[in-house]
């Protein structure tokens, strides 16, 4: 287990691997390794390098083709790298024979993020979730877990691999493990419902959006709260709910988990009951980081997840912010920046229905606009819970 649970004391080093595929091209591969890199960097890994290969198709049995292998080898070696790190999700088998040839620990993208996870979780219901994701993970790699074993214990090689015995035993202990920890999620998640269903008669708000787009900043300016905020990925994993008064008119607000790209489909899995908080929203606030330079690839990943999780439906607002940096960039660029994202804006406004605006959480630029959008969509809710609200004198 440790192999995939550890979070790295020292700062240890990697290099970062990803394909240029017809489906994949250079820039979106380069892109998506600066983005694995702040992963590693949250882990307190750094990357030293990286390497992408031109390829038609994945390699089969290791992604990645010899010559680069060779290549990546060398390097490893002379500059005492401790880890690879792919981007792309590896098959149990490709992760052992990677392991073999390259003599270090493999990692990918799932692995990475699972460990994040692992070690963000704080409250009893997030450990379960995430040490559950990670059993899942870990159950089909069993088999890697006894190789290095047999090695460790010397000189199996080339002989006959760990009795299937032993292998079968395991997968037993994990197995038991994984209903053990459902079954505890099951009655922590009972709880939940039943504490979600004490806070039925009033207006439910989630925080939606990719991670460090600025989910938790927005969520500590609209309720004064001193949610967690951090230049980090996945600074929050467990919702925080806060109750929030705008003109006179009370409702939850909820900061959520954030989501990425390729997020770990058992960690989606496990986390179904941080995840109902956002199902069970009545609006949410889809929160885009407007200065990102993949920020359009943000918003269908995120409007992918809330299809995954049967959220698609609930009425957004699209708040873009870090509005500041977009201008900071424009002075430098001419305009062009915002340009773009206004056609963005439009573009996903449209296509879903949702009203679209642009914020600074950061320099509280256009917050009070923000809160009369938000305020009129509350009030449409609260009059179907309160139908006679508006004929008492709150107003
Ligand atoms: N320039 C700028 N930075 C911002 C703004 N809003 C948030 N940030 C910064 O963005 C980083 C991430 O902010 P968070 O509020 O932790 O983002 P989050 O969406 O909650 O992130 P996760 O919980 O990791 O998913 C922090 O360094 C914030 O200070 C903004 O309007 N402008
Ligand atoms: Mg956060």
């Amino acid at each position: 287990m440790t192999a995939y649970i550890e979070t790295a004391t020292k700062q240890e080093t990697a290099v970062l691997v990803s394909l240029a595929t017809p489906k994949q091209p250079l820039q979106k591969a380069k892109e998506y390794l600066a983005e694995l890199s702040l992963l590693c960097y949250t882990l307190n890994i750094k990357p030293v390098s990286t390497f992408i290969q031109n390829l038609d198709r994945p390699q089969t049995g290791t992604l990645i083709g010899k010559g680069k292998l060779e290549e990546i080898k060398t390097f490893i070696q002379t500059e005492e790298v401790d880890k690879v790190i792919f981007d792309e999700e590896l098959t149990p088998s490709q992760t052992r024979n990677l392991e073999r040839i390259l003599e270090r620990p493999i990692l990918d993208r799932n692995s990475i993020i699972l460990a994040i996870f692992a070690m963000r979780a704080k409250t009893r219901q997030a450990k379960i979730q995430v040490e559950l994701a990670q059993y899942q993970y870990l159950l089909p790699r069993l088999t890697k877990m006894w190789s290095h074993l047999s090695r460790q214990k010397g000189g199996f090689s080339g002989m006959r691999g760990p009795g299937e015995k032993e292998l079968e035993t395991d997968r037993r202990i994990v197995q038991d493990k994984i209903s053990l920890l459902r079954k505890k999620l099951e009655s922590i998640n009972k709880q939940s419902i039943t504490q979600r269903k004490t806070r039925q008669d009033l207006v439910r708000v989630a925080l939606v959006g990719y991670t460090n787009v600025g989910k938790s900043t927005l969520m500590h300016l609209l309720s004064k709260s001193d949610a967690y905020v951090e230049d980090k990925l996945f600074a929050t994993i467990t919702s925080t709910v806060r109750r929030v008064v705008i003109n006179h008119i009370p409702f939850l607000l909820t900061d959520t988990v954030g989501f990425i790209r390729k997020l770990p489909h058992t960690l989606i899995e496990s986390f179904k009951s941080t995840l109902d908080e956002i199902r069970e929203a009545d609006i949410l606030l889809h929160v885009v980081d407007a200065s990102h330079p993949a920020c359009e690839e943000h918003i269908q990943v995120v409007q992918q997840t809330l299809h995954e999780i049967g959220a698609e439906h609930i009425p957004a607002i699209l708040v873009f912010n870090k509005m500041d940096q977009l201008e900071e960039e424009n002075s430098a660029n001419g305009q062009q920046h915002t340009i773009t994202m206004e056609a963005i804006s439009n573009k996903y406004a449209e296509q879903y229905g949702h009203q679209a605006i642009f914020i600074s959480a950061k320099q509280q630029k256009n917050i009070d606009i923000l809160k009369d959008m938000l305020y009129q969509q509350v009030l449409n809710k609260h009059l179907l819970i309160y139908p006679n609200y508006l004929k008492s004198d709150h107003q």
